[in-house]
């Protein structure tokens, strides 16, 4: 444990020194105005501590790390039936790109890509109004990370909806193909909505302790998933949860992860447990930058590289 607490210690010192901090988003003015100088970083390991350096419990847009829980969810509420309306491939394109769909009759490569998440938030919709299928999801977040401080911005969710064209775009294109049941806004407020969810590095690395731990939400040994599912939720995130970064992500941290254009992401280590990182500034692919390396850091500093033998 001093070993991990040094790590993360020395991780937040050479981040909070570092100039090439890439860019925060823009294109939902909300996130322009975050301080990209804020660096936290959490770790909660399986056998119940939690470690954390820097600016851990401030609270952050989740945006696309919210995919993860909606996975979750929407593969407990439908099963595999999912996998009719969504792919499990690699996109190799910008998060909110449009052009594979145009030749894959609307069916999304992946359900981390927007177009993805947006058939999963219908697909939760199905027998319910959106409040209360967005009230569903921060109430899963909340019973994950233990939590129940956890709240939307609603200030980000308004901020996204009033300039979420490409989304709104994507929705519309997805429901010419008939793969959207409910109206495309409707879709879209769930959507929205789970993105603007606000968690610091402690209570998301919290949330995604069942990835690490088989399914089981580690405290209480409550089974959230089964193991299989578990297992298959984490190969998602490593070979698609960072878009058309995602190889390079695997390439030099080894660990499924998934980013937020929030500058977070959540990684996951197996059988060790789950971490969070933020750095609100953004590479070239919309994933954190030194979120990125931090994890990189971390993942050689402790050999968690899922592909090193244990
Ligand atoms: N990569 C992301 O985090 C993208 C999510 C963001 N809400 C969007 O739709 O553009």
């Amino acid at each position: 444990m001093a070993e991990l607490e040094k790590a993360l210690a020395d991780i937040a010192a050479e981040m909070a020194a570092r100039t090439d901090r890439g860019n925060v988003a823009t294109y939902i003015p909300q996130l322009g105005k975050i301080d990209p100088q804020k660096f936290g970083i959490a770790v909660a390991t399986n056998d119940g501590s939690v470690l954390v350096a820097g600016d851990a419990d401030e609270a952050f847009s989740i945006q696309s790390i919210s995919k993860v829980f909606t996975l979750t969810l929407a593969l407990g509420e439908v099963g595999d039936a999912l996998w009719k309306r969504v792919g499990r491939e690699p996109s190799g394109n910008p998060f909110n790109s449009i052009v594979q769909l145009e030749h894959e009759n609307g069916i999304p490569r992946n359900p981390f890509i927007n177009a993805g998440a947006i058939v999963i938030s219908d697909i939760m919709l199905a027998g319910h109004r959106p409040r209360e299928t967005i009230g569903e999801i921060v109430r899963f977040v909340r019973f994950l990370a233990d939590d129940d401080t956890i709240a939307i911005d609603h200030a980000v969710a308004a901020s996204e909806q009033a300039t979420g064209f490409r989304n709104f775009a994507l929705a519309n294109y997805m429901k010419s193909f008939g793969n959207l049941r409910h109206p495309p806004e409707l879709s879209l407020g769930v959507y929205f909505h789970q993105c603007a969810i606000a968690m610091s590095c402690r209570q998301l690395a919290m949330a995604g302790r069942f990835l690490a731990n088989d399914g089981r939400h580690p405290e209480t040994g409550h089974s959230v998933v089964s193991a299989e599912r578990a297992r298959r939720i984490a190969s998602l995130m490593l070979t698609c949860g960072h878009y058309d970064g995602s190889g390079e992500f695997a390439f030099k941290v080894g660990i499924p992860g998934k980013s937020g254009v929030g500058g977070g992401i959540l990684g996951i280590v197996p059988g060790v447990g789950s971490m969070a990182v933020w750095s609100p500034g953004l590479n070239a692919n919309g994933n954190s930058q030194l979120g990125s390396i931090a994890l990189e850091m971390l993942a050689k500093a402790m050999n968690w590289s899922i592909f090193a033998p244990r």
